[in-house]
């Protein structure tokens, strides 16, 4: 058994064993594909063996910049949208407590245009110390941008000459504005490497220094990953629980099931969920193809879009994740009353009650015709989050070529951008919307 592993008993009954064994040829021949980076997007490869190779000298500069912004910063904002963010944003909530501050206030900014956001961050960090991480591949995305200049004039303002000292760009080696205003401006910067998209991105310092300021022990998130792709080597579908994944899933969207819904019965997940969707909707959503990412927290959204998973149309399939082990203290108490008539829960743990709504969940969505993949996590710890990740991206590679699209490009979202600039007036934009 892996680190993560995929079990498949609240799915048996919607697809048979041999239904897989007979994607196995092309699980192997595609396995080939990604490691002898023949594929379509071969070039976006780099994330693969990144883990295991950690240029040990860069992650040393990442944890030592890292002491520094700490010592010098009530606040870090990182600046940057979709891949240049959600990694970060993801393993923090992971990871850190879910109320009050934790020993390093890390918050985002430039992955929404709203005024109101900006205005409140600004009031927020009035008579803080400030440092900033501007994150961007391309170091042309309008959204972080905006934000950068927005911030980077405040600390200009406050901190004179000094402010240089007290940004640090995250961006490619050579090309983008970012890049330029590193060289004119003597920013200390890193490399976000061509090999790897932005959605890939998490485990280099895109996601590292982040993560490194906020507390996070980013060698064992490295080290997760490194484990993970060890583990998940293996051509055999049957032997690699990530490949595994990737077969259920299209055998189920080929089924009609075009609706993957991540669940998870622990609210730190919320953020993995967005980056999750992130990297599956931009790897997958194309040609008129892939399977639509969803995500729900439970039991929250029991009460929301619970009715919905159990009654309504039957596209869907569910994935939920299970902590398996038992971290935390907290037993319902005894009460001598039972006026609630809950004593016939004393003395178990949050976490065995959690568990069981999660299996009486699974019960009830089969019962309603959702085929339910659960995927085993021991603990939420980095370690356990850097496999995670590795997992899902070698999962979301595989599945992604099996339904025949290329896992690493986003034709797609230019569109959208290109119709900005025309209705914002860009120059050398031709206004075909107005
Ligand atoms: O890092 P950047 O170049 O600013 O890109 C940030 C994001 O932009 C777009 O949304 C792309 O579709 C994403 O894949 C990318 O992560």
């Amino acid at each position: 058994m892996g680190t993560v592993s995929l079990n498949n008993k609240y799915a048996v009954q919607f697809i048979e064993q041999n239904e897989v064994a007979a994607v196995q040829d092309f699980i192997a021949a595609t396995h080939r594909k990604i490691h002898e980076k023949t594929g379509a997007g071969a070039e976006y490869l780099g994330w693969l063996e990144w883990a295991s190779n950690f240029d040990q000298n860069e992650l040393a500069r990442i944890e030592e910049t890292a002491q520094k912004l700490r010592a010098k910063s009530d606040v870090l904002i990182v600046i940057g949208i979709g891949g240049s963010y959600l990694g970060a944003k993801a393993v923090q909530d992971l990871l850190q407590p879910s109320f009050g501050l934790n020993e390093m206030d890390v918050i985002y900014a430039g992955q929404n245009l709203s005024g109101r956001y900006l205005e409140e961050l600004l009031a927020y960090i009035e008579g803080k110390e400030v440092t900033l991480n501007v994150i961007s591949k391309s170091g042309t995305t309008t959204e972080p941008a905006i934000a950068f200049r927005v911030l980077r004039a405040w600390m200009q303002e406050k901190y004179g000459e000094q402010a240089a000292d007290r940004i640090i760009a995250t961006t490619d080696k050579t090309a983008g504005a970012l890049r330029k205003s590193v060289e004119k401006s003597g920013y200390t910067s890193f490399e976000i490497p061509s090999d790897i998209g932005g959605r890939y991105s998490v485990l280099t310092a895109v996601g590292l220094l982040p993560l490194a300021v906020a507390g996070v022990d980013i060698r064992k998130l490295v080290e997760g990953a490194a484990q993970a792709e060890k583990e998940l080597a293996s051509p055999n579908v049957f032997e690699n629980d990530a490949y595994l994944y990737a077969a259920y899933r299209q055998i189920l969207n080929a089924r009609g099931h075009s609706i993957e819904v991540m669940a998870s019965f622990e609210p730190a997940m919320a953020g993995l969920n967005e980056w999750w969707k992130q990297l599956f909707g931009e790897s997958e959503g194309k040609q008129g193809k892939g399977i639509f990412p969803a995500s729900v927290i439970y039991s929250t959204d029991l009460h929301s879009l619970g009715q919905y998973l159990q009654n309504g149309r039957r596209t869907l399939f569910e994935t939920m994740i299970s902590f398996t082990a038992d971290e935390h203290e907290s037993k319902i108490p005894y009460d001598e009353e039972d006026g609630d008539g809950l004593n016939y829960l004393a003395d178990k743990t949050m976490h065995e009650v959690n568990q069981q709504a999660m299996n009486a969940t699974a019960l009830a969505h089969v019962e309603g015709g959702v085929p339910v993949l659960t995927l085993e996590v021991e603990r939420m710890d980095a370690f356990h989050t850097g496999y995670l990740l590795y997992f899902f991206m070698k999962a979301c590679a595989m599945s992604a070529y099996l339904s025949g699209v290329n896992p690493f490009d986003q034709p797609g979202v230019e569109l959208y951008k290109q119709n900005m600039f025309e209705l914002l007036g860009k120059p050398g934009y031709e206004k075909k919307n107005n």
